[in-house]
């Protein structure tokens, strides 16, 4: 996705966290849909808000196109903020937050989106006791259509927790697990996105392919996936019971499901998810 295919519109209401400035370090894909979403959802304004970027030119663009102040300095972002996002690469998680260490106080919330690093070598990194919270969203978040898993790290007081939970509450929904399954959620909801595109992609291919304009095809294939999830998440009915009431007996839809079985979608899927999280795993490590 293009970073620069994001808008902007300025906010009007009151910021939902008065007072709290959040730095975002390493606002590339991710941290920029997280920065439009917290302007265009009134959870900051501009002025609470730091970001830092790898290049001056990128981070002169985004100034422009934000309205807020974006370096290159990780040090000085950090120093204002009370709230620091991790947005970098996770590789380079650990040595971003060595170079901010002199700006880290006790009182300072560290909120990391970074796959694969644990909360313990952020920790580490950071040298001293502060808390530290480990987050997974997804791009949906553009959208405020999309989910983030949160864990806490060992010296996270609940009132840090509410504000980690409130920050990714203004990009979809919020859930809290224990930080063993952060790579599976990674592999699923995290990487997710990328699966159901191409799945997106392939029945819009195949209604190009039954004769349909593409155009046409691609807003069947999207507004069908959507509605199927919505039926999923608002009625509560295990998706096969839904799957169930698609399929008319001796009817066209159980044709298709052979198909699906023969090309073995669901084991393809289990297997997309188990390899995303199993690269989660390693991700830290480089
Ligand atoms: N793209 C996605 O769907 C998701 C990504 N993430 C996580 O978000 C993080 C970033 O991923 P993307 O946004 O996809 O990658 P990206 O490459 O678009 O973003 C990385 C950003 O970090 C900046 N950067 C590099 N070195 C820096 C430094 N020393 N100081 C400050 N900024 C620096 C780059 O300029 C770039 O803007 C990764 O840790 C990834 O695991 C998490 C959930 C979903
Ligand atoms: O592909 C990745 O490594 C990141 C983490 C989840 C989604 N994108």
């Amino acid at each position: 996705m293009q970073e620069d295919i994001l808008t902007y519109e300025l906010p009007t209401a009151p910021a939902a966290l008065p007072g709290i400035t959040v730095a975002v370090l390493g606002t590339g894909k991710m941290g920029g849909i997280l920065l439009q979403a917290f302007l265009k959802n009134n959870l900051l304004h501009p002025e609470q808000i730091r970001a830092t970027v790898a290049h001056p030119d990128r981070a002169h663009a985004l100034s422009a196109q934000y309205s807020v102040e974006v370096t290159t300095d990780n040090l000085e972002a950090a120093r204002a903020a009370d709230v620091i996002l991790l947005g970098v690469k996770p590789i380079q998680v650990p040595a971003v937050v060595e170079q901010i260490r002199p700006a880290l106080t006790p009182d300072k919330l560290l909120l990391s989106f970074a796959a694969s690093v644990k909360t313990s070598a952020i920790e580490q990194a950071a040298g001293i006791d502060l808390g530290v919270v480990r987050a997974m969203p997804n791009t949906p978040a553009m959208l405020a259509a999309g989910i983030t898993a949160l864990c806490s790290g060992r010296f996270v007081t609940p009132q840090q927790m509410d504000i980690a939970q409130r920050i990714f509450s203004t990009v979809g929904r919020t859930v809290i697990v224990d930080e063993k399954h952060m790579d599976a959620v990674t592999g699923l909801s995290g990487s997710g996105p990328a699966f159901l595109y191409i799945v997106i992609e392939a029945l819009a291919e195949a209604g190009v392919n039954v004769g349909l304009p593409r155009d046409v095809a691609t807003q069947l294939a999207a507004q069908t996936t959507y509605g199927s999830a919505r039926m999923v998440l608002e009625t509560g009915y295990h998706p096969a019971l839904l799957k169930d009431a698609v399929t008319t007996p001796a009817g066209c839809t159980v044709d298709g499901i052979l198909e699906l079985e023969e090309g073995g979608l669901r084991v393809t899927l289990i297997k997309a998810v188990k390899r995303a999280t199993q690269r989660a795993r390693e991700l830290a490590a480089g």
